[in-house]
């Protein structure tokens, strides 16, 4: 698969990180939008960034950090058709993809270690969705996201 990462600075150590777990470990393509160093940057422009690449298919998820994993999340899911679920431990990182097909994990540096973020990461990517009666509530929040 193609993994799209970012992240602010606040999320910069963890993301390279993760890029060198993705590739070698899970062998995945990563695809880094940045940023690429410890300068103070805005989380949204790298949400954005990293978001639009999955809406428009340029890759099939992407994983987002910045130093809480909620404003990078937040941001990602003000484009259309992302769903971001921001996870801090493997139950909710399985029931996101299970029940909320998400398309975007983001993560916060300042919360998780680098060994639990690996297995957030391994869980999420892993894990397919349900489908069933869950993909109709999928539909409902589409519905929500174009009328609003
Ligand atoms: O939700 C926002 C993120 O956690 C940011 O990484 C955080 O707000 C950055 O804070 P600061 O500019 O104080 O490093």
């Amino acid at each position: 698969m193609r993994i799209g990462l970012a992240s602010d600075h606040g999320g910069y150590s963890l993301k390279n990180e993760l890029k060198e777990f993705i590739e070698k470990e899970l062998n995945h393509d990563v695809k880094d939008f940045g940023t690429y160093g410890l300068e103070s940057v805005d989380y949204p422009e790298y949400a954005k960034l990293a978001a639009e690449a999955v809406k428009n298919k340029e890759c099939d998820y992407a994983i987002l950090v910045c130093g809480t994993g909620i404003g990078i999340s937040i941001a990602a899911n003000k484009v259309k058709g992302i769903r971001a679920a921001n996870c801090h431990d493997c139950f909710s990182a399985e029931a996101t993809r299970l029940h909320n097909d998400a398309n975007v994990l983001t993560l916060g540096e300042r919360v998780v270690g680098q060994g639990l973020a690996k297995k957030i990461v391994s869980t999420f990517l892993n894990t397919e969705f349900e489908g069933g009666r869950h993909t109709n509530r999928i539909k409902q929040i589409s519905e929500i996201e174009n009328k609003s």
